[in-house]
């Protein structure tokens, strides 16, 4: 409906030529307006009402050859035209109605200012303002008969009255449920599975994800991503991978499968799914990539929304659930295995086991640790961040396989994040 609204056209022709540089906003608006209609940011001095931002659209008369209103109801007096435009000004009612009409005392005044000077400098007047105040003039009608006129004048030289609705609408940015027009028009259902590292989390909603007819799984990292796009594909259900980089299709022929696993940034927001799962869902608090998790979480156009994640993110989940007015149901989860801290520290490289898994916190140490390692004659799998995905699964692969000679793990704390690994605990 309101796409097919004439203000709706208005307001994306005006967006439509946006130009912005760092002091000067300018929208142009050629179907409707003789001129340019600005929109300029001026100094701090100015008022701070939005309203002194516009500045107005001149209005000059387009005269006929023949004074029809002249012919019709004869000459006017300038001074009692004056006269009429002071008594309309002045009136309350009036001021009221143009408030109505979005024009605040500023704009009323930049307006009549405008009115005015067009009535009284016009060579000849539009018929209909000269039919009206001739009317008036004549006891015939009151100085209120001018307000069509004058909010047509209006209009005409701030445009943005007739979309300030649409405007005021897109520039809200308070409730950014809203945002995602789509998804909330959708009946979402929205499950967050939550609980500790290897408490089968993730395996219980990619057990949906597998039987959906669509599905997106967004994910933390290009690795993560990667593993659920073979995990599907050797399942049988053919996934899509969409990375920062990387985009592979799982038809040799390029078509789209019905099915995509990506990192969370990549998120189609357009695409609808019948199941999503959104991983780690308490990265949503991350101060740098969280965005990526609230847009995904508020805007993915999924039936079902699976949320994998610690229980200290519920909190904040269900507080976005309420803006976007869905109902969120918790399924907790305990850990399938237990922890078990050693009594005493490892002392030395010569003391690592098999299943054992080094985690350093910097790449130096990478090499140092797995060098000292290998040098005892025992094989190594090393995964840090800046290893291809590639790189960092086949790593995964060589340390998970039980008939691999390779039984230790080498690795940064990108291993943290929902990794799958055969680590002896
Ligand atoms: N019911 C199950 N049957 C078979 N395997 C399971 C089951 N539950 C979990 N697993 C396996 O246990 C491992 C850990 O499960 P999962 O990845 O789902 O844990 P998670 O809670 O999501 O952990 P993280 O928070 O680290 O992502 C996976 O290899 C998974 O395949």
């Amino acid at each position: 409906m309101l796409q097919n609204s004439r203000r709706f056209r208005y307001l994306c022709a005006a967006l439509q030529s946006f130009h912005l540089n760092s002091s000067h906003i300018t929208i142009r608006n050629g179907a409707k307006c003789t001129s340019a209609f600005q929109f300029q940011i001026r100094g701090k001095k100015d008022d701070s009402s939005i309203s002194s931002l516009f500045i107005p659209v001149q209005v000059k008369s387009t005269p006929d050859d023949i004074n029809v209103g002249e012919e019709l109801t004869g000459t006017l007096n300038k001074s009692d035209l004056l006269k009429v435009l002071n008594k309309f000004y002045q009136n309350r009612e009036i001021k009221h109605l143009l408030m109505e009409n979005g024009l605040d005392n500023y704009l009323q005044h930049q307006a009549y200012v405008s009115f005015r000077r067009f009535c009284l400098e016009a060579q000849n007047l539009p018929v209909d303002i000269h039919v009206v105040f001739s009317d008036i003039l004549q006891g015939a009608g009151n100085e209120t008969d001018l307000f069509p006129y004058f909010l047509r004048h209006a209009k005409l030289m701030f445009p943005h009255l007739d979309c300030m609705d649409d405007l005021r609408k897109i520039s809200d940015l308070r409730s950014p449920a809203n945002w995602y027009p789509q998804a909330r028009a959708m009946n979402r259902k929205v499950i967050f599975h939550a609980g500790p590292t290897n408490s089968g989390k993730t395996y219980h909603a990619l057990e949906r994800f597998l039987t959906a007819k669509s599905g997106v799984y967004c994910g933390p990292l290009k690795l993560l991503a990667n593993e659920v796009f073979n995990k599907c594909n050797t399942r049988g259900t053919p996934c899509d991978l969409v990375t920062g980089e990387e985009r592979s299709y799982a038809d040799p022929a390029g078509n789209p499968s019905g099915h995509v696993s990506c990192t969370v940034e990549m998120t189609s927001l357009s695409n609808p799914y019948e199941v999503a799962i959104i991983d780690e869902i308490q990265m949503i608090k991350d101060p740098q990539r969280g965005w990526a998790w609230t847009r995904a979480l508020l805007g993915i156009m999924a039936e079902e929304i699976h949320l994998c994640g610690e229980a200290g993110a519920v909190d904040l989940v269900r507080q976005l659930t309420l803006t976007t007015g869905e109902d969120l149901e918790v399924r907790h989860y305990k850990r399938l295995t237990s922890l078990k801290v050693e009594d005493s520290a490892l002392g030395s490289l010569d003391n690592v086991l098999p299943g054992d898994c080094i985690v350093c916190f910097s790449k130096n140490d990478i090499y140092s640790v797995s060098r000292t390692i290998e040098a005892s004659g025992r094989e190594v799998a090393v995964i840090y961040g800046g290893l291809p995905p590639g790189t960092k699964l086949a790593q995964a692969a060589k340390f998970n396989d039980p008939d691999s000679s390779c039984k230790i793990l080498v690795a940064t704390d990108a291993i943290g994040m929902g990794l799958n690994l055969c680590v002896i605990i």
